[in-house]
């Protein structure tokens, strides 16, 4: 039996405001430590399901559990973190002040120690007196994440963690991301930025309508799109041949006395999968 119930676990989840369907039948799943993205148009649906996660508001039908406790429940509560995209803490408050605030929010018995070792994880260690007014947006960021891992979550819910950064921060904050998941927590992780999510995560979700559309790895949902070998005479595409097809087809233009420069393997990007599935061109 698996001991470790899955981060998030959703099942045939329907949310109806009046005649509008916002979730469809929605099935998906965030094992342990698992960093998942989703992705869908303004209007998919997305926030519902995060509402419901957070218990919020309450399905029309279906469940939704977190760590293996019903959404909304004070379990399933303690093992969620939240960070809102529009976030806005006070300016006046310290980093550690506004997390000793949180804790007592939250609940949290961890103390000047799980501050300590929260300030480091997000590499505001050295500053636990800087005051929010005086920080950059990708320092108030990782605050926000910072403030969200307290009481020891086992799932995050981020709403476009790194949107509002400059290239530097949304790097550091990818890094942090993938020290959580070194840590068994799960993120959700809510983005229109998708080479941000085909960086970080393990696995998409897209969600269009209310209902999921796609589900796989980055690599799962970006296409093949053929090998590209540039010889002396030029690139040519060899649109139906994959990377297996690397080694013969170097063979055949090196014996057809060809000299051969370059080769690419052309992938579509999730971008283009996306595209595909949910409209918007
Ligand atoms: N409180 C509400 N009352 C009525 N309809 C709602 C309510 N909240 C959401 N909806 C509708 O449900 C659908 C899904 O909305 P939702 O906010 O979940 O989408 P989203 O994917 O989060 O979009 P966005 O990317 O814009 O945040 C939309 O048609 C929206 O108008």
């Amino acid at each position: 039996m698996s001991a470790v119930p899955d981060a998030l676990s959703v099942t045939d989840l329907r949310k109806r405001y009046g005649a509008n369907e916002a979730l469809k039948g929605v099935d998906l799943r965030v094992g342990e430590g698992e960093l998942v993205g989703l992705l869908g148009p303004n209007g998919a649906g997305k926030s519902t399901l995060v509402k419901i996660a957070c218990g919020l508001v309450g399905p029309s039908s279906g469940t939704a559990e977190v760590a293996g406790a019903k959404a909304g429940s004070a379990a399933a509560n303690a093992a969620l973190g939240y960070l809102a995209e529009l976030f806005r803490f006070p300016d006046w408050l310290s980093a550690d002040e506004l997390l000793q605030l949180h804790q007592k929010l939250v609940g949290s018995r961890g103390g000047a120690a799980e501050r300590r070792e929260l300030l480091e994880l997000v590499a505001l260690g050295d500053v636990p007196d800087r005051r929010v007014g005086h920080m950059s947006k990708g320092m108030q960021q990782r605050l926000g994440i910072a403030q969200a891992m307290l009481g020891d979550p086992k799932l995050l819910l981020l709403d476009e963690p790194t949107s509002a950064l400059d290239p530097a921060g949304r790097r550091t904050v990818r890094e942090l991301l993938e020290t959580l998941r070194g840590r068994g927590v799960a993120v959700l992780l809510n983005s229109h930025l998708l080479s941000e999510v085909e960086l970080v995560c393990d696995r998409v979700i897209m969600i269009a309508r209310g209902e999921v559309v796609a589900a796989g790895t980055p690599a799962e949902l970006s296409h093949a799109g053929g090998i590209e070998i540039t010889t002396g005479r030029g690139a040519r595409l060899f649109a139906q041949a994959t990377r297996e097809d690397i080694p013969r087809l170097v063979r055949e233009l090196v014996q057809a006395g060809e000299d051969v420069y370059e080769i690419r393997v052309i992938r579509s990007s999730l971008e283009d999968t996306y595209l595909e599935l949910v409209g918007g061109r």
